[in-house]
């Protein structure tokens, strides 16, 4: 019988201890740079010629590791040894599948701090960010655990007389798992986690940008005790090996968390049935945001432009729950403003591995060139208070950035920019805000600062979004607390975290027997 769930506490950086253990564990980690990692294949380590270099977007000289590189030829071999490992996968208890979960988070916290410190150098991650990411990832293993048991207890039905009848939740075969780079650990690892516990066997195609984080965590589902071939790690292009894997006959499931636009293609190649294929492919696809905090009239203001400047700029706004417009009522639109850039200013941009930065760089070069666009569009588009440009650094440091008298139709107010760069929309009442914040194609988070109980209820039901929060920022959902996901744009309206998860990854069984 296991405890029950508990989220993983989030580790207090304000005592000298914990900040001693997590700088012991960057150097840790530091020592290990630049290793390379093999492709895992049924068990078997692949070393090909061709790599991807991950880097460390603080300092772009660094390399943290050499990942071979997966092609079509080797993306069969996986598809092929988990189709295989499947047959008997599917056989081994619900229990004996959650144990291995619960191991895996146990091994997981233990080397929490150092788990974090990769993300910090792989993915710039801030210490309190990549402290979260550790802990989502750890509750992941821990919740969906705990789901399975729960799935394969006796299911409820209306019995009858004469019959014996039973449900069972089994699973689908082979799932694709294609993450961000955005959540390297707790997406990749709920996402892989959620498919094996329910008896499915996972060709994980991780962001390349991330590999080595994803390789880290294949040693620990190793030490764990999971047999081979249950997951293979795959790292790849996502247009050659991603699409071979969306494409295969023997994809049972693709579970993908990414780009609108990724998440839409690999809808409509999931969607094509190819020769060989024997079943509808099942799609799991958690996609962006373009989020917005309301601020009422009779706001408590200070906590409006706090709740602002966190959701806007943690993680130099490479969330898909940022809030990327501030729609703000006109009564209080240039008091709010003014107290959000006057914090903005105070923010620390700076290597993420520094202790107190507020904000790290963002991801790879080819996201600073198109967040920096979207700034000179912005110089276009709307008044700029603070940022506008690159910051310093010798990796992609870009200042937070911030555009006031945005139109809600323009640009940097509809297209998701995924960086720091936050517009001001004034509102003429809560009503206009309203529209405004439902005026784009997405619909994942959102806030409502106010104090007006009709307005907020009026939130409740009128603002369209998977994740609606009240008086408080718009990012950071907890596992079982605030089951996550989106509408329209935003996905297939899954929530990631939730006591429905699990499902997407089985199918019902009804059996039924006359005595
Ligand atoms: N809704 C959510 O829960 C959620 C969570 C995190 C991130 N996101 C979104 O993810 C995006 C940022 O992450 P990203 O830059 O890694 O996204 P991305 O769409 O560029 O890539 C995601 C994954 O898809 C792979 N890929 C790329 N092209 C592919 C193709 N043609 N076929 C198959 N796979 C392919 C990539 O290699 C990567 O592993 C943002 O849009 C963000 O909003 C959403
Ligand atoms: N679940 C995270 C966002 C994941 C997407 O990037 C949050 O709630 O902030």
């Amino acid at each position: 019988m296991v405890v029950d769930f508990r989220n993983e506490p989030f580790t207090d950086f304000s005592k000298e201890e914990n900040r001693r253990a997590f700088e012991e564990a960057l150097e840790t980690v530091r020592a290990q740079l630049g290793r390379e990692y093999d492709l895992i294949i049924g068990g078997e380590r692949i070393r090909t010629e061709e790599k991807i270099r991950s880097i460390n977007p603080s300092n772009v000289d660094e390399t943290i590791g050499y990942v071979s590189k997966a092609n079509q030829e080797l993306a069969e071999k996986a598809m092929q040894a988990a189709a295989k490992k499947f047959e008997e996968w599917k056989a081994v208890s619900p229990e004996a599948r959650a144990r291995i979960l619960f191991r895996a988070a146990a091994i997981l916290r233990r080397k929490k701090h150092e788990f974090s410190a990769w993300m910090v150098h792989e993915a710039g991650k801030s210490w309190p960010e990549a402290d979260a990411d550790t802990a989502e990832a750890i509750d992941f293993m821990e919740f969906y655990g705990r789901e399975m048991i729960r799935l394969s207890e006796r299911q409820p039905l209306t019995r009858i007389p004469g019959e014996d009848n039973e449900l069972y939740y089994i699973p689908l075969g082979v799932g694709v798992v294609i993450p961000p780079w955005n959540f390297p650990l707790a997406i990749m690892v709920g996402m892989t986690t959620a498919s094996l516990v329910a008896g499915n066997t996972v060709v994980l195609k991780p962001a390349s940008n991330t590999s080595v984080i994803a390789a880290k965590f294949m040693e620990i589902l190793q030490d764990a005790g999971l047999p081979d071939g249950v997951v293979n790690y795959v790292p790849g292009p996502g247009v050659e090996v991603g699409e071979y894997l969306v494409k295969h006959p023997l994809t049972r499931f693709i579970a993908f968390t990414g780009s609108r636009d990724v998440g839409l293609r690999i809808n409509e190649l999931a969607a094509k049935t190819v020769p060989g294929q024997k079943w509808i492919k099942r799609v799991i696809a958690e996609m962006g945001g373009k989020d917005s905090i309301i601020v009422d009239k009779d706001a408590d203001l200070d906590l409006a432009a706090q709740t602002i400047v966190t959701s806007a700029f943690g993680f130099s706004g490479q969330k898909c729950s940022a809030c990327s417009r501030a729609i703000v009522l006109e009564d209080v639109y240039d008091e709010v403003l003014n107290k959000v850039v006057a914090k903005t200013k105070q923010l620390k941009v700076a290597e993420a591995k520094s202790f107190g930065i507020d904000m790290g760089p963002v991801i790879d070069e080819n996201a600073y060139r198109k967040i920096l666009d979207y700034i000179e569009i912005g110089k276009k588009e709307g008044r700029l208070m603070t940022g506008g440009g690159k910051a310093e650094g010798n990796g992609y440091f870009i200042q937070p950035t911030i555009f006031a008298d945005v139109s809600p139709d323009a640009r940097i107010a509809q297209e998701e920019i995924f960086g720091p760069v936050l517009a001001f929309i004034k509102a003429k009442d809560f009503d206009d805000a309203l529209r405004i914040a439902n005026n784009t194609e997405y619909g994942l988070t959102g806030s409502v600062i106010s104090r007006n109980r009709a307005n907020l209820e009026k939130a409740r039901t009128e603002f369209h979004v998977g994740n609606l929060y009240f008086n408080r920022k718009c990012t950071g959902a907890l596992v079982g607390v605030h089951p996550f996901g989106g509408f329209n744009m935003s996905g297939t309206d899954s929530k990631a975290g939730g006591y429905d998860y699990l499902l997407l990854f089985t199918q019902a069984k009804l059996v039924s027997e006359v005595f």
